[in-house]
């Protein structure tokens, strides 16, 4: 294979140049960045003022985005052509929450109709459960709803669950097993009734060892309980509706969706059932149109108001221009708790290659290494490194203006992540820091290491409030940033190759352990599997 040419050395050249004059001292001789560089996007507000940019550097950025191809490689995906070749399928998510009357096809297929009727019946379901029309097996209306899967099949509606939840009395409580550890799922069960418990079984493929695993589990639990009858509380959602079929789920509990739905951008289809179930229909309807509202924006929006593209491209020069290889996602809402681990799976997993789409190593670095907790609990752990060590991470800052509950304590969130945003960006004058030392004995040891650089950039995105709208929109906006970087990285951000290999060999060590046949393995692996193996 051989090294491919890039055409990030200007952007890379012009960032480097731009580290000559501070962020902050930017907004005094270009009056228009804050207008510039801040967006509307469907009622979100995106502040990419505190980036390391200058104006010229932005439009060096816009024009790279161009030459890569941003613009057609957006309107082939919203065609619906095969823009995951190396698995030959199209990738329509914005298909799954269009309003109806809608035309996606994929591959020149049709699919919309399709997409409302799956979700006509997923409504009436969710409808049926929650008016407790449909029960359980022993007539009990369903007061919780068990969600097994991982991945894109869990992730997703974890992180709306979590986000929306309803504060008091819950009509349907959500419960969560991805993991195959058995903890989990003993956890997820705790105090649930199988008699009032529906289990969801979500997977793509419907061959996710972890997930078919706890399906096994949730069987046995609801078949000790109510007999054969147990079976009667399962529904299963696939991209492989005749492998739940074969599993013993009914067939009219089956609910489909297709192979050009990716996993980590499925949350949309059924794969949201459980959501729709707790939440309600008009909730996760909310959701899906909020969504909806990104998908229009990004097609719509000039490439210099576009919140994904210009987010993307902040990405792009802080990883290309300036080796920042990590970025912290800090929501200042405890109820994004999940925001950064979804974001690792969106962002990680379709970004973190080094081969592109046409098969030749690329030249240059792609994803960041991604991670994050909430504020305030962030400041309190990490955030020195971010303050004061030798890296520059850039941080993503999600602030909700709303708040729900006690608005004191909102305004002391709010007021951190104001406060923690601008003492990246601002930093502190080293003279003060020295003046505050004057009669200090050890003032020229202290003062270097109280000393706070700041220069360091921030994206800040304000919600109005957490509502469903609003985390719809916000999920759609980093789903079409993390393809506009995969475009102007030059790979293909819908397969995941990379996570084969250890899936394979799992099966062969678990057959190992569970005292087959040895196969030949590296003297640390035969080891490692001696020791457990006893
Ligand atoms: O939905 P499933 O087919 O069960 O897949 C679940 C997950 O496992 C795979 O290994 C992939 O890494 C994920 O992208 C996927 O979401």
């Amino acid at each position: 294979m051989t090294r491919k040419p890039t055409d990030l050395f200007a952007l890379r050249a012009a960032a480097q140049n731009d580290t000559a004059v501070r962020i902050v001292e930017r907004f005094a001789s270009e009056p228009a960045r804050l207008k510039s560089m801040t967006v509307e996007a469907t009622g979100l507000h995106i502040d990419l003022s505190r980036q390391p940019w200058s104006m010229t550097t932005l439009n060096l950025a816009l024009d790279l985005a161009e030459a890569r191809g941003v613009a057609q490689a957006r309107a082939a995906l919203f065609d619906g052509e095969t823009v995951n070749r190396s698995e030959g399928r199209a990738v329509l998510h914005p298909a799954l929450r269009a309003g109806e009357g809608a035309a996606y096809a994929a591959g020149g297929g049709p699919v919309s109709g399709e997409v409302e009727a799956m979700r006509a019946r997923m409504r009436a379901f969710a409808q049926a459960v929650r008016s407790g029309e449909i029960t359980g097996a022993t007539g009990q209306r369903f007061e919780a709803v068990l969600h097994i899967g991982i991945g894109g099949s869990d992730l997703g509606p974890r992180l709306v669950w979590q986000a929306l939840r309803p504060r008091g009395e819950r009509p349907v409580e959500l419960r969560f097993a991805a993991n195959v550890d058995p903890e989990e799922f003993a956890e997820a069960i705790r105090g649930l009734d199988p008699a009032s418990t529906l289990v969801v079984v979500v997977s793509k493929t419907f061959t996710t060892q972890e997930t078919l695993a706890n399906a096994e589990l949730a069987r046995g639990w609801l078949r000790d309980a109510l007999g054969g009858d147990g079976d009667a509380h399962l529904c299963a959602v696939s991209a492989a509706p005749a492998r739940a079929e074969a599993f013993g789920v009914r067939p009219d509990r089956v609910f489909a969706f297709w192979d050009w739905v990716g996993g980590r951008f499925s949350l949309w289809s059924a794969v949201g059932l459980s959501c729709a179930v707790a939440l309600g229909w008009e909730a996760f309807e909310a959701l899906l149109a909020g969504a909806e509202a990104m998908d229009r924006h990004f097609l719509e929006a000039p490439a210099g108001r576009n919140a994904p593209i210009l987010m993307a491209l902040a990405q792009v020069l802080n990883v290309n221009g300036l080796d920042r290889h990590a970025r912290a996602v800090i929501p200042y809402a405890q109820r994004l708790e999940l925001l950064p681990a979804f974001l690792q799976q969106l962002e990680m997993e379709s970004n973190g290659k080094a081969v592109g789409a046409d098969g030749q190593v690329l030249a240059h670095a792609t994803c960041p290494v991604v991670f994050g907790e909430p504020g305030t609990n962030g400041q309190h752990a990490f955030f020195q490194l971010l303050h004061q060590g030798p890296q520059v991470i850039p941080v993503d800052f999600i602030l909700v203006r709303r708040g729900s509950g006690e608005a004191a304590s909102h305004h002391k969130l709010l007021a951190n992540g104001v406060a923690q945003a601008e003492a990246l960006l601002v930093g502190r004058d080293p003279a003060a820091v020295r003046a505050e030392l004057a009669d200090h004995a050890e003032r020229d040891v202290l003062a270097p290491q109280k000393d706070f650089p700041g220069d360091r950039p921030s994206t800040v995105i304000t919600l109005p409030e957490l509502s469903p709208r609003a985390l719809g929109a916000l999920i759609a906006l980093y789903e079409h940033k993390t393809f506009v970087e995969g475009v102007i990285w030059g790979l293909n951000s819908f397969d995941q190759w990379g996570v084969e290999l250890g899936k394979a060999l799992a099966r062969g060590v678990l057959s190992e352990l569970e005292g087959g046949q040895v196969q030949p393995h590296d003297p640390a692996t035969a080891a490692l599997i001696a020791r457990l193996r006893t």
